[in-house]
C-alpha cells in the first residue's frame, strides 16, 4: 500500500534531516523565528464567498508529472497576484517531486500564509516547518493514533503553527473533533486508491460543528465543483492539480473562482 511506502521512506528522510542538524539546534533556531501568519483567519469564510488555498505540487503518485516547467516562487507569486487566500506547499520529495526549501524559498515572495503539505509523522518535523517559514501544518489522520495526534496538535500550537487535521471518513472526522482542532480538511480523495469524489464532502460536512472551519480538498476541477463545495458551506477549497496544468495560473483561478456572489450561500444555513 502506497501510505504505508510513504511513511517508511519519510522515516528515513526524518533520520537523515536529523542528522544534518540535531533537533536540538533545530530548537534553538527556531526559538528566533519570525512571527506566523494568520493562517485559520485567512482562510474561514467571512461572508457569500468561498476561499481558494492554492497548491504548489510538482507531481503525484496517482497522476504523474503535472509541471515540467516547476518554479515554486514563481507559481507562488501568480497565486499571490491572483488572488487567492493562502498558499500550500507540497514538500515532499520521494513521491510528489517537492522538497523542504521550496517552502523558504516560497515564504521569501509571497505575503501570503503557507500550509505545509508533508506527511508528519514525527516531531521533528514539526520544528522543522515552522523553521523553515510555514504558517500551517497537514496532521492526516489516517497516519496517526489518538494520542499522536493530540500529542501533535499540542506542540503546533506552542510552536504557533495551525494544524490542518485531514480526514476521509466520519471514524476520522469524529477523531479529529475529539482533539478540539479548529481546522479539518475533508479529503475528497481516498489515499487508498487514489478515487476522488466530492460526496464525501457533501457527506462529511453537515456532522461539522459551526465555528469549525472546514476546507473541501482535492478533486475539484470547475467552476460547477466549486459551486457545489461553496453552496454545501465550506469555509475554503484546496485545489492542486487542475491549477498545475494549467499554462495560465491567473485565467484558472479565475475560472475556478468565477463571478464573486455567484456561489453565494447563507453561511448559518449550510450545516448540522
Ligand atoms: O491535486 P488536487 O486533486 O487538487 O488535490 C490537492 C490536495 O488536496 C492534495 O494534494 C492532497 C490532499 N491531502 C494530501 C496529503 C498528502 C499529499 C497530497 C494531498
Amino acid at each position: 500500500m502506497i501510505l504505508k511506502r510513504i511513511v517508511d521512506a519519510k522515516r528515513e528522510e526524518v533520520a537523515f534531516f536529523r542528522s544534518l542538524l540535531p533537533l536540538r539546534e533545530l530548537r534553538r533556531r527556531v526559538a528566533a523565528a519570525p512571527p506566523v501568519r494568520d493562517f485559520l483567519g485567512a482562510v474561514r469564510r467571512k461572508g457569500a464567498t468561498v476561499n481558494l488555498i492554492a497548491e504548489i505540487k510538482r507531481a503525484s503518485p496517482s497522476r504523474g508529472l503535472l509541471r515540467p516547467d516547476f518554479n515554486p516562487p514563481e507559481i507562488a507569486c501568480a497565486y499571490e497576484k491572483a488572488g487567492v487566500q493562502a498558499i500550500s506547499v507540497l514538500t515532499d520529495e520521494g513521491f510528489f517531486g517537492g522538497h523542504p526549501k521550496h517552502l523558504r524559498e516560497v515564504r521569501r515572495v509571497t505575503r501570503l500564509p503557507l500550509l505545509r503539505k508533508d506527511f508528519i509523522i514525527d516531531h521533528y518535523q514539526l520544528y522543522q516547518s515552522r523553521l523553515l517559514g510555514a504558517d500551517a501544518v497537514l496532521l492526516i489522520a489516517a497516519l496517526l493514533e489518538q494520542a499522536r495526534l493530540v500529542d501533535f496538535l499540542g506542540l503546533a500550537g506552542e510552536l504557533g503553527l495551525t494544524a490542518l487535521v485531514e480526514v476521509h471518513t466520519p471514524e476520522e472526522l469524529f477523531r479529529a473533533l475529539e482533539t478540539g482542532a479548529a481546522l479539518v480538511g475533508i479529503n475528497n480523495r481516498d489515499l487508498r486508491t487514489f478515487q476522488t469524489d466530492l460526496g464525501v464532502t457533501l457527506r462529511l460536512l453537515p456532522l461539522v460543528p459551526e465555528g469549525t472551519v472546514a476546507i473541501s480538498e482535492s478533486g475539484i476541477r470547475n467552476r460547477r465543483d466549486v459551486m457545489r463545495l461553496a453552496r454545501a458551506g465550506v469555509d475554503a477549497l484546496l485545489v492542486g492539480e487542475t491549477l498545475m496544468r494549467s499554462r495560465d495560473i491567473g485565467a484558472a483561478v479565475a475560472e475556478l473562482m468565477g463571478d464573486e456572489d455567484e456561489d453565494a450561500v447563507d453561511p448559518a444555513g449550510r450545516r448540522g
